[in-house]
């Protein structure tokens, strides 16, 4: 696939969280080109040399305000998803699962011009249209909550 300056436009890294609340993710429709007006995951772009942990507490403290328990960060799963529209984009998601240091601390939409603002969604009740590959995961069963602890 070439992009405008003909050469193949090279993949990039990106690390999305399962925020989890209860049997809640935390969601924003997206005002950015790519999936927009789809519903995602907080997250972005990994900069260099840094953990994927690290990445995923600072986009979600970046776009929603959130501090994460680093302690609870863990790694999930990775997509491998190869976008032509609005401009052709090879990314390699990074899925993480978290939790909030405070739970009491609530959302806010610090990138109006990437989102449209977070909300905290039923994972058997999610709001459509989904960001494409997140669509794909949900329709395949994918569950990013942790198993229930034996009593
Ligand atoms: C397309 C997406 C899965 C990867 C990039 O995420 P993003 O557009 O939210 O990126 P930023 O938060 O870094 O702007
Ligand atoms: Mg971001
Ligand atoms: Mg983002
Ligand atoms: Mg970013």
């Amino acid at each position: 696939m070439e992009n405008n300056g003909g050469e193949a436009a090279r993949p990039k890294v990106a690390v999305v969280v399962f925020l989890l609340n209860g049997n809640k993710v935390l969601l924003g429709r997206r005002r950015s080109s790519v999936g927009r007006n789809t519903f995602g995951l907080p997250g972005g772009h990994l900069e260099f040399g840094e953990s994927f942990e690290e990445c995923a507490a600072r986009e979600v403290k970046e776009e929603t305000g959130l501090d994460l328990d680093i302690h609870k960060i863990e790694y999930l799963t990775a997509t491998n998803n190869v976008h032509s529209s609005p401009h052709p984009l090879h990314i390699v998601t990074i899925l993480m699962r978290a939790i909030q240091a405070d739970p009491h601390q609530n959302p806010q939409n610090l990138e109006p011009e990437k989102c449209e603002g977070w909300d905290w969604y039923d994972w058997d009740n999610l709001p459509r249209p989904l960001f494409g590959p997140l669509e794909t995961m949900a329709q395949n069963g994918f569950n990013p909550f942790p198993p229930a602890p034996h009593n």
